[in-house]
């Protein structure tokens, strides 16, 4: 890996820095098998939400995003109210769990990002979780990135999530790098594409569930299990 050919990072949050896709996960799975289970509709498939659904789904895209296109593979109606109802009560699981076990960061990755700061690389976060911010508090790296374009921040501006390249440009241009120059880090197939559709110099699947041929075939340049595989001489 030859980091001088780069001029900025963004690293994607959930599954990235912070094992908290899991808890993302969990949350998602207790709050859809939930409301299944009641759910009762003419052609609806109401069978049992598995991590499969969340891969293809929900992994990785905005709150209300997810939810919406969970609901309509499962030829669910999905009303505003029902996608603003589902999603909110999936953030109260998320918040609770935050809140009682706190956030330890993947330490492959706090080295990376040690490393990249030696180097005087500008590190960005750029994630779909409107969570983001609260999630580097916890696991105490929140000074660590220069720019951090959470879900709020991309609501905010009008900019549309991921798969949507926008705001991984955005944080790009808030570090004053080309997206040519840039390096995404992403472990969600929608983050992948993501990057793949901005044409960034390089595209780092991170693999922690979705699996590595998954990554690359939707746009992944390498792939890694553990981001101290980016640290030259890293033993990890
Ligand atoms: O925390 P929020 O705002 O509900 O964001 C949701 C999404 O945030 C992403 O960062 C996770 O990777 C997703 O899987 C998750 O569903």
């Amino acid at each position: 890996m030859t980091w001088s050919e780069y001029d900025a990072v963004l690293f994607d949050l959930d599954g990235v820095i912070t094992p908290t896709a899991e808890v993302h996960m969990r949350a998602w799975a207790e709050m859809f098998n939930a409301f299944l289970g009641e759910y009762d509709a003419p052609g609806a498939d109401t069978a049992p939400y598995t991590d499969s659904d969340y891969f293809a789904h929900v992994d990785g895209k905005p709150r209300y995003d997810g939810v919406r296109d969970f609901l309509r593979s499962r030829g669910i109606d999905a009303t505003e109210d029902l996608v603003v109802e589902l999603g909110d009560r999936k953030n109260d699981a998320f918040n609770e769990v935050l809140a009682r076990d706190g956030v330890r960061p993947y330490p492959g990755s706090v080295l990376l990002i040690d490393h990249l700061q030696g180097l005087g690389l500008p590190l960005g976060v750029v994630s779909s979780s409107a969570n983001a911010p609260a999630v580097l508090e916890a696991a105490g790296l929140a000074d660590r990135f220069r720019t951090v374009v959470s879900g709020t921040v991309a609501h905010e501006l009008g900019l549309p999530g991921k798969p949507a390249p926008d705001t991984f440009q955005h944080a790009a241009e808030v570090l004053g790098a080309e997206a040519g120059r840039s390096v995404v880090l992403e472990d969600a197939v929608s983050g992948v594409r993501a990057g793949a559709a901005g044409d960034f110099g390089l595209v780092v699947g991170v693999d922690r569930g979705a699996g590595a041929a998954t990554l690359t075939e939707a746009g992944a340049d390498v792939v890694v299990d553990d981001l101290a595989d980016l640290v030259p001489g890293s033993a990890a």
